[in-house]
């Protein structure tokens, strides 16, 4: 159920959760990561977010996992990309110069599969998951990535306005996820007023996940 709903989006084009131009609050706070040239950063749940093009000129290498092959396809399309492709047990891989892509359930992933990271992106990732999968999903990614810090996007919302995803994420979720792990700090917030949030209240936020 969960992964067909996906699946159908992609297969239907109905994407509006892909921005089309890099997140504002990548660039803004990027540097609150404090990572060196060439670092590894891991982009859980990627679609074909234009960030990991603005990750990979700016020096990074990226590490991405996505369930839908159609959106990889478009992803290195876009990148002007020619990926190698191999098949796993439970997915592909697609890789090329700095970049590397899963194409898989996230949960089908290990630590050793995924390989050394640096920093986790989180933009989309989280706030796309219903809350039974979104705990699983927290847990699941410091124990993949040897408690990488994050830089983690959300949406804060009076929930019974809109049914998601994307879904709220009040402060008090990111702590019940995050707070036993990480240090929390929000970075910054504004107000959203396009797509979804057009009528409705909405905070869009970037928090570090820190040590
Ligand atoms: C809201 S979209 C965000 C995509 C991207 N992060 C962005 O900012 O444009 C969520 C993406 O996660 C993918 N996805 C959902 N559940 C997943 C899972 N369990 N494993 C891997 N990918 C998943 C979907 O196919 C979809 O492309």
């Amino acid at each position: 159920m969960h992964e067909q709903f996906w699946h159908q989006k992609w297969e239907k084009d109905e994407i509006g959760f892909h921005e089309g131009e890099v997140n504002r609050f990548l660039y803004e706070y990027f540097n609150a990561l404090k990572l060196a040239a060439g670092a590894r950063v891991f982009v859980p749940l990627c679609g074909k977010t234009r960030d990991i093009a603005w990750l990979l000129d700016n020096g990074m290498r990226v590490v991405g996992v996505e369930l839908s092959e159609h959106a990889i396809k478009q992803l290195f399309a876009e990148l002007n990309l020619e990926p190698k492709v191999e098949s796993l047990a439970d997915g592909l891989h697609y890789t090329s110069a700095n970049i590397d892509i899963f194409v898989a359930n996230i949960f089908c992933l290990n630590s050793e599969l995924l390989g050394e990271v640096d920093a986790i992106y989180d933009r989309g990732a989280l706030v796309a998951l219903p809350e039974d999968i979104r705990t699983r999903y927290a847990q699941t990614l410091p124990i993949l990535t040897n408690n990488a810090p994050q830089l983690v996007v959300t949406y804060n919302y009076e929930q019974s306005q809109y049914s998601g995803p994307p879904f709220a994420l009040a402060e008090s979720e990111i702590e019940r996820l995050y707070a036993s792990i990480y240090a929390l700090k929000k970075l910054a917030s504004r107000q959203e007023t396009e797509g979804f949030a057009k009528g409705i209240d909405v905070e869009n936020a970037v928090w570090l996940l820190g040590s």
